[in-house]
C-alpha cells in the first residue's frame, strides 16, 4: 500500500461506502499514479473524474456517472470538454491548447459550467480542475438544487407579500430594461399607475382586514387584466399600482385600464360581510413612449404620476393620458 492510500484509508476508514469494482470503474494500467488516483477517486462520494493531459477520461467515479447520467464505462475514453455545452466548451479546448503551448497550467477552483447530460438534460456544476503530475482529476458539484433554491429567493424578494404582484423594486428595474430594448426594437412602451380611490375611508368604515382583502382582490383584477407575458403589474405603494405594457400603443394601455377601471367598480363586498352597496373605484394615469417623447423612465413615471393626479382630481374613477 502507497502511503498516499495509507493515508487517505486513514482518513476515510471511519465512514465511508467501500471502494466497489463493479460500480467504479478501476482500470488499472502501468502508471502506478494513474492507479493510485484511479483507487482512491473510487472511494470518494463526490463526483470526481480522472483525465490525461488532453482530456481522455481514463477513470470516473460512480457520484461522477451519476451526475452526467450513464453507467461509469459509458464514459470511458471519452474527452470530458464534449461534456460541456457553449461557450464552455470552446473556452476550454482553448485552455488546453495554451496549456500545450505551455503558457499556463490548466488547474482551477470552483467555476461554475454547463453541461450537457447524457439523458438529453442540462445540468449547472461548480467544476473544479486540479493537475496532478500529467493526470488532472475534475471535481463536479451538482449546483441544481441550489440554483431552484436562489431562484425561489429572488422571486420572493420581488414579490409583495399581500398581492403577489410584483414590488417597487421589481418594478423600477423591469421599466429600465423594458425602456431599454424597447428603444432598441423600435417599439412603444407604455406605464400605467392605478391608485384606489378614497382608500383611507375603505379603510376607516371596514377595518383594515378588509382593507387588505379589498387590496388583493383589486390585485387579483389587474393580473387579470395584463395583455401579454412581456407586460408586469406591480404594487408601487400602499394602495398604488403600476404597469408596465411594452409593446402596446397608447390606445392599447387605454383599453386595458379601462376594463381594470369596469372590473373593480363592479366588485361585490356582500360576500365579504361588507354591506351590499359597498363600492370601490381605482383612478389611473398613463404615459405613453413612442418615439421621444420622454429623456427617461422616470420622467414617463412622473408624467403618468401627473396624469394620475388629473384623474383624482376631476373626480376619480377615470383615466387620464398624460399630455406631455
Ligand atoms: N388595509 C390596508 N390599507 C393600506 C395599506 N397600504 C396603505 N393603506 C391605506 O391606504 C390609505 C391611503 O389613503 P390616502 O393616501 O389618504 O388616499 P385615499 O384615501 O385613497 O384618497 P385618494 O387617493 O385621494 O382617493 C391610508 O389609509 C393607508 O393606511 C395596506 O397594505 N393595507
Amino acid at each position: 500500500m502507497s502511503v498516499l492510500t495509507a493515508k487517505y484509508n486513514k482518513i476515510t476508514s471511519a465512514n465511508v461506502t467501500p471502494f466497489h469494482p463493479r460500480l467504479n470503474h478501476l482500470r488499472v494500467g502501468p502508471d502506478p499514479l494513474q492507479n493510485e488516483l484511479t483507487q482512491l477517486l473510487g472511494q470518494m462520494q463526490d463526483a470526481k473524474v480522472l483525465v490525461d493531459g488532453k482530456g481522455k477520461v481514463l477513470s470516473i467515479n460512480l457520484a461522477a456517472a451519476m451526475l452526467l447520467g450513464d453507467t461509469c464505462e459509458s464514459f470511458l475514453d471519452e474527452h470530458w470538454q464534449s461534456w460541456l455545452t457553449t461557450p464552455f466548451k470552446s473556452e476550454y479546448e482553448f485552455m488546453l491548447v495554451r496549456r500545450e503551448g505551455m503558457l499556463m497550467p490548466l488547474q482551477h477552483g470552483p467555476r461554475e459550467v454547463v453541461i450537457n447530460q447524457a439523458c438529453g438534460g442540462v445540468l449547472p456544476v461548480h467544476l473544479s480542475v486540479s493537475s496532478i503530475g500529467e493526470l488532472f482529476v475534475l471535481s463536479l458539484q451538482d449546483l441544481s438544487d441550489l440554483k431552484a433554491e436562489l431562484a425561489r429567493m429572488s422571486e420572493l424578494a420581488a414579490k409583495d407579500p399581500l398581492t403577489s404582484l410584483y414590488n417597487r423594486r421589481a418594478f423600477d428595474e423591469a421599466l429600465q430594461r423594458h425602456w431599454d430594448s424597447c428603444k432598441e426594437d423600435k417599439l412603444p412602451l407604455c406605464t400605467v399607475i392605478i391608485d384606489v380611490d378614497y382608500f383611507k375611508s375603505f379603510n376607516d368604515m371596514h377595518g383594515h382586514i378588509q382593507g387588505d382583502k379589498c387590496l388583493k382582490r383589486i390585485a387579483r383584477v389587474i393580473r387579470g387584466e395584463l395583455p401579454n407575458k412581456q407586460s408586469m403589474a406591480a404594487r408601487y405603494g400602499g394602495e398604488e399600482f403600476a404597469l408596465i405594457l411594452p409593446g402596446c400603443a397608447e390606445w392599447q394601455a387605454q383599453e386595458v385600464a379601462e376594463r381594470i377601471r369596469a372590473r373593480v367598480r363592479s366588485l361585490e363586498f356582500g360576500m365579504y360581510g361588507l354591506p351590499e352597496e359597498t363600492m370601490v373605484s381605482v383612478s389611473q394615469g398613463i404615459a405613453s413612449e413612442e418615439g421621444e417623447n420622454f429623456p427617461s423612465p422616470v420622467a414617463m413615471l412622473c408624467c403618468a404620476d401627473t396624469a394620475l393626479y388629473r384623474s383624482k382630481k376631476e373626480g376619480r374613477d377615470r383615466i387620464t393620458s398624460c399630455s406631455c
